[in-house]
């Protein structure tokens, strides 16, 4: 594996910041992004196009997309729940969107309000008006390891729910354990699973770290092959369909593992933990990154 890139999704911006209780200001988001993407990250999730009702923190994205700089070779996607959606993420000159499904039933009626059948039928139209408008589309599968409501799920769902998306006109699929129940051993039996409909090449692996094994599970998935990784500035974020449920793990520290072993990943660790520390003192939460921590510790 020494030398293999990997590529990271950070999606602090929108994952980690839509959990926040207060709401973060426009321009300490626009900093947040516009510091991301001089790391060396190539995408930097910068919103969603969501109903504010349901994710007030997340009401600004156009005012976000209106104001970073976007560096060549630098993508800021944006979630779209809808052809509504779409139609504000095309407006606002975005590249790349994300439609997100979820494997529970249960998840897909809490999180988007229809079945997972009706979402996909809703995600039809938007995945084929933005790849008709040259937008890259790419799909996430929530639960994939655990249903706040549901428990256990099974990895042939998760497969059929990324096999539909792919169908759908996704360019990849980000598996997420929305709320860090898996363990190695079950993300390894998941991506096997999952990989028999979908080829790897197109598989994100999207770990949040409520119960610490984020960075074991993402070892076991570059074991089956998987070369994407989300990850959260900080580990901002959390669920709010699942008590105690933490963010993202943390993108310092899956950049510290992914060196570590040999990995390149093209991202500036020290930048990325400057970042981290200063979004974790802005918005008043503790920074969840330990290599962050240690790294800032360091320089004193
Ligand atoms: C899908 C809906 C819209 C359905 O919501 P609904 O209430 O069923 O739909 P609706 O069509 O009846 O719309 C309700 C209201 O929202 C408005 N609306 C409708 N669409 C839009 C839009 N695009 N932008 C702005 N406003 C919109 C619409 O106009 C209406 O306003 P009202 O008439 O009541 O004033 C809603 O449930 C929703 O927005 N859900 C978003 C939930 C969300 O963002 N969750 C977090 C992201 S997923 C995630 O975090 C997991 C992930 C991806 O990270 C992976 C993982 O970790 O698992």
């Amino acid at each position: 594996m020494t030398g293999t890139t990997v590529r990271i999704v950070e999606v602090g911006p929108r994952d980690g910041l839509q959990n926040e209780a207060a709401l973060v200001p426009t321009d300490t988001k626009v900093a947040l992004i516009d510091r991301l993407a001089a790391t060396g990250l190539a995408v930097v999730e910068a919103g969603a196009f969501v109903s504010p009702k349901w994710v007030p923190q997340m009401a600004d994205t156009a005012a976000v997309l209106a104001q970073i700089r976007r560096p060549t070779g630098v993508s800021f996607p944006v979630l779209v729940p809808n052809e509504r959606g779409l139609a504000q993420a095309l407006a606002a000159g975005v590249t790349e969107i994300a439609v997100f499904a979820a494997a529970s039933e249960a998840f897909s009626q809490r999180n988007i309000n229809c079945s997972i059948a009706e979402s996909l039928d809703r995600f039809a139209p938007v995945a084929r008006q933005a790849r008709d408008a040259g937008v890259t589309v790419r799909g996430y599968v929530s639960c994939v390891l655990g249903c706040p409501y549901e428990g256990a799920i099974d990895p042939a769902k998760v497969a059929e729910v990324s096999a539909h998306l792919l169908e759908l006109g996704c360019a990849e699929i980000s598996l997420g354990d929305t709320i860090g129940v898996g363990t190695p051993a079950k993300a390894q039996a998941l991506i096997r699973r999952v990989a028999r409909d979908v080829p790897v090449a197109q598989l994100a692996a999207h770990f949040h770290d409520t119960y610490g094994q984020a960075l074991a599970n993402l070892l076991a998935c570059l074991d089956e092959g998987i070369r994407i990784i989300d990850s959260s500035v900080a580990g901002l974020g959390g669920c709010p369909y699942a008590k105690g449920a933490t963010g993202n793990v943390a993108t310092e520290d899956v950049v510290y593992m992914l060196e570590g072993q040999g990995l390149s990943t093209g991202v500036d660790l020290d930048a990325l933990a400057a970042i981290g520390g200063w979004i974790s003192t802005s918005i008043n939460r503790p920074n969840a990154s330990r290599a962050g921590r240690a790294l800032l510790a360091k320089a004193g």
